[in-house]
């Protein structure tokens, strides 16, 4: 037991054994206390926020009626996770959460043998609780498997894909549908509209049903009679709705549940943000949170004069260009606020398509508004354009439509770790024909590369980093770039040996920059990863002794990959140094902790050049390349 100062509780349930020692008439008071742990905490250190307050009674529910970590819980995403670390061993870590070294950001196996599944991006849970339904099955070990998936993670294919084979081979398991209206943003779908029409038929009334019902009252009439025909259809058993936020009435449920035979679903309805009233009024606000007030809920006040994201500066972009013409369309899969989107939602609501948390069908919707001559902008974080891959191959790039990627969050995001970074982007889409990828080096350049990309008749990417532009002057009116051509932005400025030049892609000409004075390096913001200026590469190898690409991309077939794919095939002997994200996965931390760590800030750039020089092999093909 530890003493924790304000909480008779909490201190005294520390793993899902203790917790089940409890009487039941305690639980009600320590999701109380639990609730305020969140609150508290979260307020210091931010983090992924409201979900976690509308899953307290469930996390508790589930360790107390199942035998964790025996019976396996799979959270899909695993931002609501927290209330489940909190009771298996981690409250007292839960400070570190997202932070360099501290607790993992979703669930993560290496981190608590409670952690069956490693989670992060949405829609996998029922996927992973099949499988372990199915090992126990074919293993003759008796053991539950749960998926707890929210109405967000529930318009993903995968969910559906899963349920459908989950339900053909009538696998042991249960599907926790923990329904709060709400994705990041309202939820979408017909199964959304369907599932708030229910919760108001049977006058159940969670605060954010109804938000986006649109068509009329009596249209789904028939379907609420039997509200769960959708599972029961795919072989699930449809239990519910209850009250995610009534623990009798849940731990009933599993009760209930937990020896039944073939899929199940329980239909559960919470609250997000439950038991925080500014999370309660404006879940979005608070999905994600930075430091807040955990009295008042109010954030600190933003510094004025600020530089723009380059999210924001996308969204203005995307406002400005579909002003400009009427066959500009908007597309994301369910990240509205994080892509930059919320404005051109509301001017151009026509023009606006929020896919769900469905990359695959974002990317090919995008392909078939092509087809018919529209002018469709996919805005997407590069580790979700992961999903929508074949189909950026397969529908768009094989048939040369001209679908605009706006690629958020390409390298290191930071907080949201392994999962989260946009680590590859570069790598799997410069290998695809016909397509064209950008890398902006500031916010202006972002603005003409969007531009160019529109200009095209042909597939594009622009990808650019989370977090803020230089605050550089920006062109009302962004010509597009000429195709293809990069730009040398510092000339070496006196003839020493050997004399270095750094290729460098998007957000890294910035550090490049700093590295070269001391270096008095030429740096060429390379501008395109494809097509790569040939002319340009070709020169800077002739007048230099050492190229150095520079990229926050996997070094592993990555824009450097590229640079030495074209000097091999000239014949160019000059050494080349690729500098870019190692080929391991790079945990949690603050972008700047990540790249300081990795080397890749501008002293660890420069750094690695220093020794590159110093070293005896740079002489050797120096020597032969000056006898040729
Ligand atoms: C494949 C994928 N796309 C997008 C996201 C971003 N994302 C994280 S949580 C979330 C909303 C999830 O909604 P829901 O499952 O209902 O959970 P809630 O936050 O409402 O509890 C989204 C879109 C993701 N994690 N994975
Ligand atoms: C869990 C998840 O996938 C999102 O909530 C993600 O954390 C958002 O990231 P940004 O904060 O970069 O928008
Ligand atoms: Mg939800």
């Amino acid at each position: 037991m530890v003493e924790i100062p304000g909480y008779t509780l909490l201190g005294r349930v520390n793993t899902p054994a203790e917790l089940r020692r409890l009487p039941l008439s305690e639980l009600p008071h320590l999701a109380v206390e639990m609730r305020r742990y969140l609150i508290e905490t979260l307020g210091r250190i931010g983090g992924h926020f409201a979900a976690n307050l509308g899953t307290v009674e469930l996390s508790l529910a589930l360790h107390y009626a199942f035998d964790t970590p025996r019976d396996r819980l799979v959270w899909d995403v695993g931002h609501q996770a927290y209330p489940h670390k909190m009771l298996t061993g981690r409250r007292a870590r839960l400070e570190t959460i997202r932070r360099l070294n501290g607790l993992m950001p979703f669930c993560h196996r290496g981190e608590s043998e409670y952690d069956t599944f490693g989670v992060g991006h949405s829609s996998t849970s029922i996927s992973a609780a099949a499988g372990m339904a199915a090992a126990a099955r074919i293993k003759g070990e008796k053991r539950r498997a749960v998926a707890i998936i929210g109405d967000g993670g529930m318009t993903g294919g995968m969910a559906f894909e899963a349920m459908n084979h989950a339900g053909h081979i009538g696998l042991d398991m249960l599907v926790v549908y923990n329904d709060n209206d709400m994705s990041i943003s309202e939820n979408v779908g017909a199964l959304r509209n369907h599932s708030a029409r229910l919760v108001k038929k049977l006058g159940l009334g969670a605060p954010h049903g109804n938000r986006a019902l649109q068509d009329d009252e009596e249209h789904n009439e028939a379907h609420l009679e039997n509200p769960g025909a959708l599972f029961e259809t795919l072989g699930f058993s449809y239990h519910g709705p209850v009250d995610g936020h009534d623990l009798d009435a849940l731990l009933a449920a599993f009760e209930r549940l937990k020896d039944a035979k073939g899929p199940q679903l329980l239909h559960v309805l919470t609250v997000k943000g439950k038991g925080f009233d500014p999370a309660e009024a404006d879940p979005i606000k608070y999905h994600g949170v930075t430091q807040f007030d955990p009295v008042t809920g109010a954030f600190p006040a933003k510094k004025p004069g600020g530089k723009p994201a380059y999210t924001q500066v996308f969204g203005d972009w995307l406002c400005q260009a579909a002003d400009r013409d009427p066959k500009v369309v908007g597309i994301t899969p369910a990240m509205r606020e994080g892509s930059g989107l919320v404005e051109f939602s509301k001017r151009f609501p026509e023009r606006y398509f929020d896919a769900g948390i469905a990359e695959q069908h974002a990317v090919t919707l995008a392909a078939g508004l092509a087809c018919e001559g529209l002018k469709p902008v996919c805005a997407i974080y590069s580790t979700f354009l992961q999903r929508g891959y074949d189909q950026l191959i397969h529908d768009v790039a094989i048939q040369n439509l001209p679908v605009v990627f706006a690629i958020d969050r390409g390298g290191l995001v930071g907080a949201d770790g392994a999962t989260h970074h946009g680590a590859f982007d570069l790598s799997f889409l410069r290998c695809i024909p016909n397509m064209v990828v950008m890398a902006p080096s500031d916010e202006n350049e972002c603005r003409r590369m969007l531009a160019t990309g529109l200009s095209l008749s042909q597939p594009s990417a622009v990808r650019y980093p989370r977090g803020n532009g230089l605050g550089v002057e920006m062109d009302e009116d962004p010509r597009p770039l000429t195709l293809g051509k990069g730009r040398i932005l510092r000339e070496a400025i006196g003839r020493r040996r050997p004399r270095v030049a750094i290729l460098a892609f998007g957000a890294m000409v910035q550090p490049a920059l700093e590295a070269a004075d001391i270096l008095d390096a030429v740096v060429a913001d390379m501008r395109f990863v494809k097509p790569l200026d040939a002319e340009l590469v070709l020169q800077l190898a002739q007048e230099n002794d050492l190229l150095v690409t520079l990229e926050d991309n996997s070094r592993v077939g990555g824009a450097g990959s590229a640079v030495n794919e074209l000097l091999a095939q000239h014949h160019q002997l000059v050494p080349v140094l690729n500098l870019g994200l190692p080929d391991h996965f790079i945990e949690h931390g603050t972008r700047e902790e990540l790249m300081a760590q990795i080397g890749l800030d501008g002293p660890g750039i420069l750094r690695t050049i220093q020794k590159r020089l110093r070293s005896k092999d740079l002489d050797e093909p120096l020597a032969k390349r000056s006898q040729g």
